[in-house]
């Protein structure tokens, strides 16, 4: 293990440094436009001094407005959930309508308000399940579209991202249909689950012309607090071990930039700059029979320390392996999994990610066997060089006899709304209006 290397770009020795980001995060006073609008950053919380002292600065709200959206870098909180749609618009005017009512909903279900009140012999305008003043919650909705929506409207087919493709099995995997792909996903986190369904609830009532919800997935992740010296350490999966050690740090701008978000330099349409590509895919755990496996053995596995999350060479959850000094895997297997998904070599630079799991619990399997697994989502700039590249060096690991992934879906993030009037997806209907003629 090499102790240089502690806090050199990992989220986990980020955290060490900033308290109090997570979960119950709601840190100072916030702005309508995100400090991403200036740059490809994460959208912090701002510092008191860029905040507002008008009325429409919040605790707990994300700034809606920037450049990129919200919910890639940042911090994960303790709910989060997918919905997948399929899209019935048939024209760039169709999706138009459906991009600006997204859009205006998803401000005002993360910016949080009063509930209009309307006449009681009208059904009411919103589920109530939060009460009549709706707290955003750390809420954060993240627009991804699926290769569906391209390859299904002649109009939209050139424009759509050069690896965005249909996800295809791996060899471990025994994917279900009618939980895979879609037209547009979106993606919802906030510090409660009853947050996120009263966010997909409003999305479904409001837009029941343009949208069809054909599955959804939910998760969570353990809050874990600071410690009394300040340091944090990742939660852990439904396997016993922290998740999220060796995740790129995401308030890192240049590595964000170099992993994650879509720049001019990449090979890919000028409107989708800004976005990334989201995998996703719904693994379930075998966690009867990993709870029976010797504890060394689930170590070699993972390849790293249960208890405390460090690599196998020692140290802390923060310090980095030092593959190097062990090349036959005396020490960590060559296959263990850690070491598959990054060698660490000068090569797989190109091959990180940044990772944004849940824990997930569907009750149990008709054999009496409990449903529970990691609904694992990344971000990439690359999808091929990202998230398949990596899950082509995991197939056939060890892992596996433990796993079994049912569902998920590949999907482009779209470029945030950096100004108030723009509205999420507008680069894109701009683009297919240039190759096609959009009434006015
Ligand atoms: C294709 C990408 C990956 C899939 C799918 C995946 C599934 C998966 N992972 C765990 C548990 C852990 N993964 C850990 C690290 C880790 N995993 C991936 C990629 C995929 N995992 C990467 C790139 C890394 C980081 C490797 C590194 O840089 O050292 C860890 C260790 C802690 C950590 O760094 O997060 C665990 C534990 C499960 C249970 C799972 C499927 C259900
Ligand atoms: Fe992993």
């Amino acid at each position: 293990m090499t102790k240089m290397a502690r806090n050199n770009g990992t989220s986990l020795g980020r955290r060490r440094l900033i308290l109090g980001l997570g979960a119950g995060l709601g840190g100072s006073v916030v702005a309508r436009v995100s400090p991403a609008a200036e740059g490809q950053g994460p959208a912090h919380p701002p510092h008191v001094a860029d905040a507002p002292t008008g009325h429409e600065a919040r605790q707990d709200a994300w700034p809606f407005y920037g450049k990129v959206q919200q919910g890639v870098v940042t911090p994960r909180p303790a709910s989060g959930m997918v919905a997948a749609f399929s899209v019935l618009a048939k024209t760039p005017k169709d999706l138009e309508a459906m991009f600006r009512l997204l859009t205006e909903r998803i401000l005002f279900l993360t910016q949080g308000g009063a509930v209009p009140e309307l006449d009681p012999r009208l059904p009411p305008p919103d589920s109530g399940i939060l009460g009549p003043l709706i707290a955003p919650a750390n809420l954060t909705i993240t627009v991804s579209l699926g290769s569906s929506l391209f390859d299904d409207r002649e109009w939209l087919t050139p424009h759509k991202p050069k690896r965005l493709q249909r996800m295809t099995k791996f060899r471990n995997d025994a994917l279900s249909a009618d939980i895979c792909h879609g037209d547009m996903l979106l993606q919802f986190c906030a510090n409660t689950p009853d947050t996120n369904i009263h966010a997909l609830r409003d999305i479904l009532k409001t837009m029941s012309a343009h949208l069809v919800l054909r599955w959804k997935q939910e998760g969570n992740v353990p809050v874990v607090p600071p410690k009394p010296d300040g340091s944090t350490e990742s939660a852990r999966n439904f396997l016993g071990f922290r998740d999220g050690s060796a995740n790129p740090d995401s308030n890192d701008v240049d590595l964000m930039a170099e992993t994650v978000w879509v720049g001019a330099e990449r090979d890919e349409p000028e409107w989708a700059r800004n976005g990334t590509y989201q995998a996703v895919r719904i693994i379930r755990n075998f966690v009867e029979r990993w709870d029976r496996t010797p504890l060394r053995e689930q170590e070699r596995i993972i390849g790293r320390n249960k208890a405390s999350g460090a690599p196998l060479d020692g140290g802390t959850e923060a310090d980095v392996p030092a593959y190097d000094k062990d090349p036959d895997g005396k020490i960590t297997p060559l296959d263990a999994h850690i070491r598959l998904a990054n060698p660490r070599t000068p090569e797989s630079r190109k091959n990180l990610m940044l990772r944004r799991p849940f824990n997930y619990s569907n009750g149990v399997t008709k054999s009496g066997q409990l449903d529970q697994g990691l609904l694992f989502i990344s971000f990439q700039a690359d999808l091929e060089e990202g998230f398949i590249a990596v899950q082509r060096r995991l197939d056939g690991e060890p892992l596996e006899e433990y796993l079994k992934p049912v569902g998920g879906g590949y999907f482009y993030v779209l470029p945030g709304a950096p100004m108030p009037d723009n509205y999420l997806g507008e680069t894109l209907i701009r683009a297919a209006c240039r190759t096609t003629a959009c009434p006015t």
